[in-house]
């Protein structure tokens, strides 16, 4: 299987438009793992972030724990080195989980004072970021808004491509993303809009023998936070990896100026299948490499949206696109199919709890834990 590189400029030219969605179609049906160039972001927005990855992780040890996520309901913040498990292994990285800055709207012990029904727990995933201090990481708040914003720029753009590429009407999934504009608006609105989480990792150096499975930098997943994801590689450092329809580990490098892109656990579910969320993991890097720097941003979904409300946004001429091939791929159901609920809320919920079953602990209570961790 080859990744295709494609070129998001050919977007503004009637006569390679078509030849883009061409490919665009062969890599979502096909590999569901591609690259995109020429995407549009600026490279200073990309590189005024990257140049403070070092200092944000160079913080002393207790600035970084004063920002752990162990603070946080919402899961954002800091986790340090092998604190994060996939399928029960400690993954070896450490990482900032932010998203997009939003105030608390269900907070079980306040009372709330808005109309709208956000009892259900998962809504207290939705809350604001862990900024470290502007004197230990100048600029970073500014950095790292200008970086999301022009990400999610980028990830509606995208989406209208793929929009064409089935070939349904643009702006299809706008009401997924349509965005507040207040507090007000947020609590008012029927769809809530999404929270986009954008994660900055580290993977340092291994001690553990090179390349194996001994050094996990993040274990085979497919990705679960959103609905696609847009993964900047910083630097040169390998480790990325996806598996294909054979089952052989396909590397996926950093190439300059690209973005890798993916689909989540619930596109997966909302196309049937017809496009897969790509497994895929990251070796850690070995001793005597550089640390591996990357920068992840799933772009978020409505939690209360259901399987069936999603499905009926994709038309039947993509579901039914299914190939028998691919079943076994598919065979381990996404989270968002558990029959034990219909919503992205909680199969985002059980995501967070099983991979900080701490956090959970603390915030959440041993009983939701438990229930989440089976
Ligand atoms: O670091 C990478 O390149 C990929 C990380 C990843 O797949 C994830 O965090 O979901
Ligand atoms: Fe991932």
């Amino acid at each position: 299987m080859k990744l295709l590189v494609l070129d998001l400029s050919k977007a503004n030219d009637p006569r390679q438009k078509t030849e883009l969605l061409e490919q665009l179609h062969h890599a979502l049906f096909h590999i569901g793992f591609l690259y995109i160039k020429n995407h549009g972001v600026d490279s200073n927005t990309i590189s005024n972030l990257n140049s403070l990855l070092p200092t944000l992780f160079n913080q002393p040890p207790e600035a970084k724990a004063a920002l752990s996520k162990m603070n946080s309901p919402h899961f954002l913040g800091y986790s340090g080195y092998a604190e994060e498990t996939t399928l029960g292994v400690k993954d070896l990285r450490e990482q900032f989980d932010f998203a997009t800055e939003l105030p608390v709207i269900y907070d079980p012990n306040a009372s709330q004072n808005h109309s709208s029904d956000f009892s259900k727990l998962y809504w207290r995933l939705r809350g604001p970021n862990q900024w470290p201090s502007e004197d230990l990481v100048p600029g970073f708040c500014k950095a790292y808004t200008e970086y999301h914003d022009a990400l999610q720029d980028l990830s509606y753009r995208f989406v209208h491509l793929v929009e064409e590429a089935f070939g349904v009407r643009v702006g299809t999934f706008d009401s997924f993303f349509s965005r507040p504009t207040s507090v007000d608006e947020v609590v008012h609105n029927q769809i809530v809009p999404p929270q986009h989480r954008i994660k900055l990792v580290k993977y340092p150096p291994s001690q553990a023998s090179g390349g194996n499975l001994a050094s996990q930098g993040v274990g085979a997943h497919k990705d679960s936070s959103g609905w696609l994801t847009f993964l900047y590689q910083v630097g040169q450092e390998e480790g990325l990896e996806v598996l294909d329809a054979n089952g052989t580990w396909i590397a996926a490098p950093p190439i300059d100026g690209t973005f890798v892109v993916n689909f989540g656990n619930a596109f997966e579910a909302a196309t049937e299948g017809a496009i897969l969320a790509t497994i895929h993991r990251v070796k850690a890097p070995r001793s005597i490499s550089n640390p591996r720097y990357s920068i992840p941003f799933f772009q978020g979904l409505p939690l209360d949206i259901t399987v069936s409300e999603i499905q009926s946004y994709i038309p039947l001429s993509v579901r039914k696109l299914r190939h028998d091939s691919q079943k076994t791929m598919n065979e381990k159901v996404s989270n968002f199919l558990d029959p034990r609920w219909d919503n992205l809320g909680e199969s985002q919920l059980r995501k967070w709890i099983r991979s900080h079953e701490d956090c959970a602990r603390k915030w959440y209570g041993d009983e939701t834990t438990e229930f989440y961790l089976q």
